[in-house]
């Protein structure tokens, strides 16, 4: 390793562990307040539409197959189909070999394609293995990658390759948007999610999603709150607005009107807006119908109503 390449990744360290530690016990009971607020039926009924326009609408099973990627596609175009009144989905989110499925289903509709790269979701590849797993994604049409950070590298201090890694591959990703995944239920602190969500923001992340979905816990409310700090701040001390997805858990409209609560309260509307927010989720939006219904009617549709995944 050269001299300049140790200074800076002391001066990355001295950044990154400078960065103000965080109050766990603080941060878990400001995430549980905000998530006890109750919200009037207006503007839940405004928030329910909201959430589904925000969905990356996700399948990412070893047993994924065209049909069914074909099958989230037309949910996520018409997620009622007898009322257009409905909004569509953010994005679908798939495994990178089914991106031209995604994509041929997709077209003209605004729904974009989201493809999970960089050996999703353990990381654990060369990074000639992960800069080629993203360029054949967006040579397929991948509008977005969502990569996963090498959380090995992180916890043993390697910031620097972290960073380099993150810049690479958003160099490869040309047009598409890159989210950065940091796998919070692997990162063990709090300070820790702060460091990585910065780290990520540095190397040029469009966006900062919470999880795979693969381990537990996953986009809990205070990991919620620390990423939307860092967000915030981010901005603040740069200019630079990057994205917000929590992905993984998030099953019913009373869990995304809590992670609302918290987006509102930290950052501010600016960020609502599925340009800024994601909701990475495979079975919410079927409970997001279901509210939307019993809104609409004033009773429960039944489970049958909404397509069983
Ligand atoms: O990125 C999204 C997650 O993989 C979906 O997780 P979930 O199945 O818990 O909704």
């Amino acid at each position: 390793m050269t001299s300049s390449v140790t200074a800076s990744e002391s001066a990355l360290r001295r950044f990154l562990h400078g960065l103000p530690g965080v109050d766990q016990v603080g941060a878990e009971a400001r995430a549980a307040t905000l998530a006890s607020r109750s919200v009037k039926a207006d503007a839940k009924r405004q928030l329910i539409d909201l959430a589904i326009s925000c969905i990356d609408l996700t399948t990412l099973e070893g047993a994924d197959t065209p049909g069914k990627v074909r099958g989230l596609c037309a949910k996520g175009r018409r997620p009622e189909p007898d009322d257009s009144s409905c909004p569509q989905v953010a994005a679908i989110c798939i495994y990178g070999d089914l991106v031209p499925v995604a994509v041929e289903e997709l077209r003209g509709t605004g729904i974009n394609v989201a493809a999970v790269a960089t050996a999703f979701p353990s990381g654990r590849a060369s990074l000639a293995v992960k800069l080629q797993d993203t360029r054949d994604a967006v040579a397929a049409g991948a509008d977005e990658i969502d990569m996963v950070i090498d959380r090995g590298a992180f916890l043993s201090g390697r910031y620097g390759q972290v960073l380099d890694e993150v810049r690479q591959v958003k160099a490869a990703c040309g047009p598409a948007h890159l989210k950065v995944i940091l796998e919070t239920g692997e990162l063990a602190t709090y300070d820790n999610v702060r460091r990585a969500s910065w780290l990520a923001m540095l190397g040029g992340a469009d966006f900062i999603k919470t999880s795979t979905g693969k381990i537990s816990p996953a986009a809990t409310l205070p990991v919620a709150l620390v990423m939307l700090e860092a967000v915030r701040d981010f901005r603040a001390a740069t200019g630079s607005q990057v994205g917000f997805k929590p992905a993984g858990g998030i099953r019913t409209a009373k869990d995304a009107l809590k992670h609302f609560v918290l987006v509102h309260e930290t950052c501010g509307d600016d960020w609502l807006d599925p340009a800024y927010y994601r909701l990475g989720a495979s079975s919410l939006l079927n409970d997001l119908l279901l509210q939307r219904q019993r809104m609409a009617t004033g009773r429960y549709a039944g489970r049958d109503y909404v397509t069983v995944d």
